[in-house]
């Protein structure tokens, strides 16, 4: 459980670049703390603008041994433009000296039978390379949602209460419907949980995560990481919150 910080930037272009500046930090502190960084990618349009951001400072981090994992993915085939695997690797991982055998992208419907069996195997990827039961996790990027979700968490959907590292979710109010996502448990386990807005669309979301911890209504606001919380803001997403 950490208290929530607020990096507030004056655009989503400067946004990205604040958020990849710290994540070259953040990773660099991982590596000479315990020999290694774990990295959870998300989708959506800031968290994709921040891994371009990334790419343009790749020279900066030492990727032999950096895992890459996702916070959450749409249930489509490898390779679909929908996926954000699809957006990750266009944006950064194509660039980067980094062994695909480092990059933990979810099952799609052609490696799974089902996305009940892809989230299976997903929270036993994250277990085996964890430890205590627990994934290792330095820092999960989380864009959030209008409707303040996180992840494919979104407020009210019965997925929140599945306990597993990686749940099945049917029925996305945010298309495509059908999903995984790391849990709560998995997301609250991470060292850090950096949570990524951009653009006036997200002022009310915002507002309503900083004013309640219950998954329910906000699954934004409840979420914390072991050691940081941190809300990276451009000035339009922060724009209802008291100063
Ligand atoms: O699969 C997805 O769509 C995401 O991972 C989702 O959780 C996304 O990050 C938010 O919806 C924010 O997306 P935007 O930044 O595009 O609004």
């Amino acid at each position: 459980m950490s208290a929530a910080e607020r990096v507030v930037a004056p655009d989503a272009t400067a946004l990205a670049g604040v958020v990849a500046d710290a994540l070259v930090s953040a990773m660099a502190a991982a590596q000479a703390a315990r020999g290694a960084a774990a990295l959870v990618l998300t989708g959506g349009g800031i968290g994709t603008a921040t891994l371009r951001a990334l790419a343009e400072r790749a020279e900066s981090v030492d990727w032999s041994t950096v895992q890459l994992w996702w916070g959450d993915e749409r249930y489509l085939p490898t390779g679909d433009p929908e996926r954000n695997e699809t957006g990750a690797r266009e944006a950064l991982i194509d660039a980067l000296p980094i062994d695909p055998a480092q990059v933990h992208p979810v099952p799609g419907p052609d490696a799974s039978t089902s996305v009940e069996e892809a989230a299976a195997y997903y929270a036993r990827e994250l277990a085996d390379a964890g430890s205590g039961g627990l994934p290792v996790i330095d820092v999960v990027l989380l864009g959030v949602g209008p409707d303040a979700h996180i992840a494919s968490l979104f407020p009210g959907h019965p997925a929140l209460a599945d306990d597993a590292l990686a749940v099945p979710v049917h029925d996305s109010p945010k298309p495509p419907p059908t999903r995984v996502s790391l849990s709560r448990r998995s997301i609250t386990a991470a060292r850090e949980v950096w949570l990524l807005a951009a653009g006036a669309e997200k002022a009310d979301a915002v507002l309503l995560a900083a004013g309640t911890e219950d998954p329910r209504v906000a699954p934004a606001g409840s979420v914390t990481g072991r050691e940081r919380t941190v809300w990276f803001l451009d000035s339009a997403a922060a724009q209802r919150l008291p100063a």
